[in-house]
């Protein structure tokens, strides 16, 4: 008899996860194992994976145990490991909700960029406390073609970079990273949203994911947008002492952003399972390869 191994599909404003439930963090999950499983076609299909594993049973998250019982071991779609997915954590939520693991309310969930307040709402909506933003220092150009953008650093957990365009076709295919100058300025690669205004405190976004392409949306994302708009506006709520909510449209939906004036950031949404199943473990070592 093969042994089975459950999983469940979700997503959140169409940024979409495969979810593996492991509590006591038994499965083997290598980088091409993890990339076997998001493969759209030879595979279940996702942007990432969020691993859902007891805080106390993983090595990356022990330290969080006595704060948060669950930790999110995200990877991307490229098997490559982030430090912070903001839709991956709403639809973690919505997974310990749906397994019982959690109910409406709060919780908190332990993430490589640390542990994450998360509220599931009556309504659906899930609000993640994301932590502040860093703004590094420095100069950075991204291109497409012949157009070429300033672009702002905001660390998030993981690193964004931030150009206002005119127009958002002037992203173009984005099936490739966009370069950036100076070349040096990401060594770990960065996650690259072009951005439009839509209205007073709203935008819109696409963006290249490090490690998963041009997804439907992001949401460490529309949080760096958020805060680069906020400066951009002259509404940095550090300065002004009035929190700044953006309303963020991405392709797959909307999520609405709110800075406080101490820098704490809260992202709301909506997060789905849309479908659950189970795989043959051999079938799993036999894709990794
Ligand atoms: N989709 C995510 C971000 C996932 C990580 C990112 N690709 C990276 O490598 O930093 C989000 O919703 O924040």
């Amino acid at each position: 008899m093969s042994t089975r191994i459950a999983f469940l599909k979700g997503h959140g404003t169409e940024n979409d996860f495969v979810i593996v439930p492991d509590p006591e963090n038994a499965i083997d999950l290598p980088p091409s194992a993890v990339a076997a499983l998001c493969d759209r076609r030879a595979g279940i299909g996702g942007d990432g994976l969020l691993h859902v594993v007891r805080s106390a049973a993983h090595p990356e998250a022990k330290d969080m145990a006595a704060e948060a019982e669950w930790f999110m071991d995200y990877r991307n779609g490229d098997g490559s490991i982030a430090e912070m997915c903001g839709n991956g954590v709403r639809v973690f939520a919505r997974y310990l909700q749906r397994a019982g693991h959690a109910t409406e309310g709060d919780l908190a969930i332990a993430t490589r960029g640390g542990v994450k307040r998360v509220h599931l709402a009556k309504n659906g909506d899930v609000t993640v406390g994301m932590g502040k933003a860093r703004l590094p220092e420095g100069d950075v150009t991204v291109s497409v073609g012949e157009r070429s953008w300033p672009a702002r650093n905001v660390n998030m957990g993981n690193p964004h970079a931030v150009a206002f365009v005119a127009d958002l076709a002037h992203a173009g295919n984005l099936y490739e990273p966009p370069p950036f100058s100076p070349a040096s300025a990401y060594p770990d690669g960065v996650n690259v949203e072009f951005v439009v205004d839509r209205g007073p405190r709203h935008v819109a976004l696409r963006v290249h994911e490090r490690g998963a392409g041009e997804t439907r949306s992001c949401g460490t994302g529309a949080c760096a947008v958020a805060v680069a708009t906020a400066r951009r506006d002259g509404a940095d709520p550090a300065v002004t002492g009035t929190p700044s909510t953006y309303t963020v449209d991405v392709p797959g939906g909307t999520l609405v952003i709110t800075e406080l004036p101490d820098g704490e950031i809260e992202m709301t949404g909506p997060a789905v399972i849309v479908a659950e199943g189970e795989f043959d473990a051999t079938w799993l070592t036999t894709l990794a390869g």
